[in-house]
């Protein structure tokens, strides 16, 4: 059997948007190995981390205001993991390459089980490839089709934006990366969009599959949560 390498980069995290700075800086005050409270003042560390992060928010927001809105440490980290991707292909290493971090997503813990069961469960082609279409989940219709390596689909869980591989170019493109024009993909945790994945190589063999999605999508979210910008990924 063919030996299969998993890197794991481990980063830190930040804020990706506004919103996010409070929460973000609850999660890094409330971890003991940032602030150590001695003995019993242990207790206080949650009540604490909770009344610090609201304090300074504001303060932060503005500071990421000035940069974009947002950290910039996921989107560098991912693009360490493309690179590091493509260099070890290059290599002939068969390799998956992945993100974790610690205080924002992707929190390490889901990525780890995500990856393993998605990967896994897919049929590449001789090439490595699984195409992938984005299609909108109330209306039905198809807003993307492209192909997907195991770089993309990763790219995919852990950005929460539709990626594809460029047969043409042999490099990965999220949609929207000079728009702005993101396909997004629903993140159960936050509430926000949605998105549900399986993977097919033939589109005529798909439909019937992806009415069965949606219907298992509706019932899994309830068809009120169903807003027009979601949409499925499969
Ligand atoms: C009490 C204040 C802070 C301590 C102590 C602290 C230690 C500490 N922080 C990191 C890693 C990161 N911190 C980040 C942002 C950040 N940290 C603080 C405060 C303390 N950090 C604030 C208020 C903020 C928000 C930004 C700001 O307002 O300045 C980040 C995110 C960086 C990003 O790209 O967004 C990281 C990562 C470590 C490792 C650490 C102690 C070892
Ligand atoms: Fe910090």
């Amino acid at each position: 059997m063919e030996e299969k390498i998993g890197v794991l980069l481990l980063n830190l995290g930040g804020p990706e948007t506004l919103k996010d700075v409070q929460p973000f800086l609850y999660n890094l005050f409330a971890d003991p190995d940032i602030i150590r409270l001695p003995g019993l003042f242990k207790l206080l560390q949650w009540p604490l981390a909770k009344l610090t992060s609201v304090l300074r928010a504001p303060k932060s927001e503005k500071g990421y205001a000035a940069i974009g809105g947002g950290s910039p440490l996921r989107k560098i980290t991912d693009e360490q993991a493309n690179a590091l991707r493509m260099a070890l292909e290059a290599k002939n290493v068969n390799v998956s390459v992945y993100v974790g971090m610690r205080y924002w997503y992707p929190f390490t813990e889901e990525v780890i089980e995500q990856v393993d069961t998605l990967l896994d469960g897919i049929k590449w082609d001789d090439k490595g490839l699984a195409m992938a279409i984005a299609q909108n989940v109330d209306t039905g219709a198809i807003l993307m089709q492209g192909f997907v390596n195991k770089g993309a689909l990763a790219t995919i869980i852990t950005s929460r934006k539709a990626t594809f591989f460029s047969r043409s170019r042999a490099t990965l493109w999220t949609k929207g990366e000079t728009s702005n024009n993101f396909i997004n993909i629903y993140d159960k945790r936050r509430n926000k969009l949605c998105v549900q994945f399986s993977w097919r190589g033939f589109l005529l063999g798909h439909v019937r599959l992806l009415l069965v999605k949606l219907l298992e999508i509706q019932e899994q979210i309830g068809s009120s949560n169903i807003k027009m910008s979601n949409l499925v990924l499969i």
